[in-house]
């Protein structure tokens, strides 16, 4: 198993280039499945989940050809040989589950394996289900399985109980090819949503509304091939801003989109950050240690729960107390033993954890639980004295492109090591 090491202390400088984001591109590919037509995706990160997508729309029958070199990923599903995805890869990864939406809605059946809890939460998918059944799917669970069938599937008024992300993505995707007009309400407003609504658009689908809390959708009789270019990633942008922040750096974060990390912005303004606003970038510079914030996670506009772990390492070197309150998940906490190992003073309390800054970290061995978890461990490595061992970082892998050497050419003493 691989791990990280990290000699802390050395202040970041220079500029950073910000990749697509994972949460974008994984929904596309498996919207993809929507047409028997090529679809190309520009921009990709080749991430480890990137991979498992692939893998799985692959065993279905896909055709895929990734080119590392120019960031893109043609695909094609003229031949899907069967609607059930084999367990050893959609186990690998909760988003496996997108692709139930596509599928029920071309094919008019699909079979794919419960997704189970993770790390962070036991992450039901009762809202998915819901919405199938809304759509006059018939959706049966046994042996750890679901099966939803339908003859063609019916547009319908859905009410989302909480404006699930992946919810509101898998009933877009089932509703593109319905008979009739789907409304969701209480959807999802995430940018990655918007991303996936301008993709199925770009295929010909009739969606209306995507960022905003009510979506429509006008079921269309077929789809086309297309071609996309994937948002960046506003997880990933926020991660090295605060990498600028607690090293007290001055680094420029290139390819961004403004607008989708304005809570981020905000909270490190308010702790004190200089964040200068430029058109597709922002220039982060800290001078002294941050100041304590409060931070509540929230659905999009609000605080993200991606961002939760960072912002608690950044915090536990602030100047202050800082009360961070996670709503989205029930369990996001796990980076919390790991960051008091490396000396932060932080106590949970329900769903807030209590933060005590401190005025330095030190390095420790530790273990990345998941995949922020892990980058708010290299975060605190970043300028804890000593170094920091990181071990799990195939979490990291997921969602992080190339990260010891993008930290490595703002000046990280940041490596990767093999054993
Ligand atoms: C691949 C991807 O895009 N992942 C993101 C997506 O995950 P994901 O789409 O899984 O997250 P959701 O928005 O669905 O989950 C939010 C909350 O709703 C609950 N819930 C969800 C569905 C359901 O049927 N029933 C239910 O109760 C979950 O347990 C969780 O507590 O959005 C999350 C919230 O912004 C992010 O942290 C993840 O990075
Ligand atoms: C929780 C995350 O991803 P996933 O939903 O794929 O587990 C994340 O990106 O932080």
């Amino acid at each position: 198993m691989d791990r990280i090491l990290i000699s802390g202390g050395n202040r970041l400088t220079g500029k950073v280039k910000i990749s697509a984001a994972k949460n974008s591109v994984l929904p596309i590919i498996a919207a993809s499945l929507l047409c028997p037509f090529e679809c190309k995706l520009e921009g990709i990160p080749f991430l480890d989940d990137v991979f498992v997508i692939c893998d799985v729309l692959r065993s279905i029958g896909s055709e895929i050809s990734l080119n590392k070199k120019s960031n893109k990923i043609i695909i094609k599903s003229d031949n899907i040989s069967t609607i059930e995805p084999p367990y050893e890869l959609v186990r690998k990864m909760r988003a496996s589950f997108l692709v139930i939406g596509p599928l029920l809605s071309r094919f008019g059946r699909c079979r794919i394996s419960l997704p189970g809890g993770c790390n962070i939460g036991t992450r039901p998918i009762d809202l998915h289900l819901k919405g199938f059944s809304a759509l006059g799917a018939e959706v049966r669970l046994g042996h750890g399985y679901v099966e939803a069938s339908c003859k063609k599937l019916k547009g319908a008024k859905i009410y989302l109980d909480f404006p699930s992300v992946g919810a509101t993505e898998n009933i877009m995707m089932a509703a593109t090819l319905s008979q009739g007009e789907t409304i969701i309400e209480n959807a999802a407003e995430e940018p990655e949503v918007v991303d996936l609504s301008n993709f199925l658009n770009s295929m010909g689908a009739n969606i209306i509304g995507a960022g905003t809390d009510t979506i429509r959708i006008e079921g269309v009789k077929e789809l086309k091939g297309t071609v996309h270019q994937v948002i960046p990633d506003r997880i990933e942008a926020g991660t090295y801003m605060v990498a600028a922040a607690i090293t007290q750096g001055n680094v420029v974060v290139e390819n961004i989109i403004l607008e989708h990390i304005r809570p981020v912005i905000a909270k490190l303004q308010e702790a004190g950050i200089t964040v200068i606003e430029e058109q597709n970038r922002v220039k982060v510079i800290a001078e002294d240690f941050p100041k304590s914030v409060d931070i509540k996670t929230l659905p999009y506009p609000g605080f993200p729960t991606d961002m939760q772990a960072q912002f608690m390492a950044l915090m536990s070197i602030a100047k202050g107390t800082s009360i961070i309150t996670e709503t989205v998940f029930e369990n996001r906490f796990m980076h919390v033993t790991e960051l008091k190992r490396m000396g932060a003073n932080i106590k949970i309390d329900g769903r807030s954890a209590v933060v005590e800054g401190v005025p330095r970290l030190t390095g420790a061995q530790v273990k990345a639980t998941d995949l922020r978890a892990g980058a708010a461990l290299v975060l605190a490595g970043l300028v804890a004295d000593g170094k920091t061992e990181i071990s799990d970082i195939h979490h990291l892998d997921r969602g992080y492109v190339n990260i010891v050497e993008k930290l490595q050419s703002l000046g990280a003493d940041i490596q990767r090591v093999e054993s």
